[in-house]
C-alpha cells in the first residue's frame, strides 16, 4: 500500500491538471518512438514510423498517445488505488500485447521530460520528486500482472 503525504497528492494532481492528454501524449509517444526506435516494433499496425517527422505526422500516433495518458489521469484520479486501477490494463499489456515492462519505465522518463519542458520552473525538484513517485507506482502497477 503506499503512502501518499498530502502535498504529494496536491503536486501530481496540480501537475496533471496542467496536461493536456491530446498534445502532450502526443509528444510523449513520439519521443518514446524517436529516442528508443526499438519501441516501434510493437505499433507495426501504426503504418510509417521511419523517420521523426513521420512520426509527428502520424495520426495513429496522435490519436493512440492520447489514450495512453487519459489512462494516466485515471490512475490520477485514484490514487490510493493505483494498482486495482491498473489491473486491467497491466493484464492487457502482459498478455495480449507482451510489452517488455522495461518499456513503461522508458516511457514514464520520456514523460518527465515533457513535463519538465512543458512546466519550466514551475517543475521544481520537489514536483519533480513526486511525479517520479507517481511514475514509480504506475509502473509497478502496470508491471503487475507480468509478476503473477
Ligand atoms: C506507461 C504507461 C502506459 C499506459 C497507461 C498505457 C495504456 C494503454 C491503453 C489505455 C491502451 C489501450 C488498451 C485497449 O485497447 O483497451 C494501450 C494499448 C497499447 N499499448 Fe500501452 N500503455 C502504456 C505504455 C505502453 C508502452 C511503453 C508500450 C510499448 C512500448 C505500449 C504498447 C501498447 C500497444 C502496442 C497497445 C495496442 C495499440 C493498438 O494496437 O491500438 N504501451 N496502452
Amino acid at each position: 500500500m503506499v503512502h501518499w503525504t498530502a502535498e504529494e497528492k496536491a503536486d501530481i494532481t496540480s501537475v496533471w491538471s496542467k496536461v493536456n492528454v491530446e498534445q502532450d501524449g502526443h509528444e510523449a509517444l513520439s519521443r518514446l518512438l524517436i529516442v528508443y526506435p526499438w519501441t516501434q516494433r510493437y505499433f507495426s499496425s501504426f503504418g510509417n514510423l521511419s523517420n521523426p517527422t513521420a512520426i509527428a505526422g502520424n495520426a495513429k500516433v496522435h490519436a493512440h498517445g492520447k489514450k495512453v495518458l487519459s489512462a494516466i489521469g485515471d490512475a490520477v484520479g485514484h490514487l490510493d488505488n493505483v494498482k486495482g486501477a491498473l489491473h486491467e490494463l497491466s493484464d492487457i499489456h502482459a498478455f495480449k500485447l507482451h510489452v517488455d515492462p522495461e518499456n513503461f519505465r522508458r516511457f514514464s522518463e520520456v514523460l518527465v521530460i515533457v513535463l519538465a519542458a512543458k512546466l519550466t520552473s514551475s517543475f521544481t525538484p520537489k514536483v519533480q520528486h513526486s511525479m517520479e513517485k507517481f511514475f514509480a507506482v504506475l509502473v509497478d502497477g502496470l508491471s503487475h500482472s507480468y509478476h503473477s
